[in-house]
């Protein structure tokens, strides 16, 4: 069993934010949030993928008409990188939530492409 103090660890270290967020997690949390406003009836999987498409366009305006962007965006101003990172989240919520919805284990499904893209194309130094 967990000691005590492995626990507190473990609940400071989150409360830091110092642990990855995992998929299951987000899932469960988006699944609360729909079920404690009753939006389950509109979470079908077209709505969700119009959903996601639709956040799919806010992002793009983002880096819309700015020509090509630095890695790591070092000019852009804290407001503009704050937008960009809430239109990363609502791609990626929607994204789980449809997945979550079509009964996909989406860290699997992701896992096992990731193995077909390598074998698809080989690294040439291995
Ligand atoms: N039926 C809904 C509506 C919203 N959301 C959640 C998922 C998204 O993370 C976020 C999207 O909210 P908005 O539709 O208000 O979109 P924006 O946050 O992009 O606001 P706006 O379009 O005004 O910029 O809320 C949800 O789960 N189910």
């Amino acid at each position: 069993m967990e000691g005590e103090e492995k626990k507190m660890e473990r609940l400071e270290k989150k409360e830091e934010n110092m642990e990855d967020v995992g998929l299951k997690e987000l899932s469960k949390k988006l699944k609360e949030f729909a079920m404690e406003r009753d939006w389950e009836q509109y979470h079908s999987p077209r709505n969700l993928l119009l959903a996601m498409v639709g956040e799919v366009g806010e992002l793009s305006e983002i880096f819309m008409w700015r020509g090509e962007v630095a890695k790591g965006l070092p000019n852009w101003k804290d407001s503009d990188k704050e937008h960009l990172g809430e239109e990363l989240s609502d791609v990626l919520l929607y994204l789980i939530r449809l997945a979550d919805i079509c009964g996909i284990d989406l860290g699997d499904a992701a896992i096992k492409k990731i193995v077909k893209n390598a074998i698809k194309y080989p690294s040439k130094t291995f």
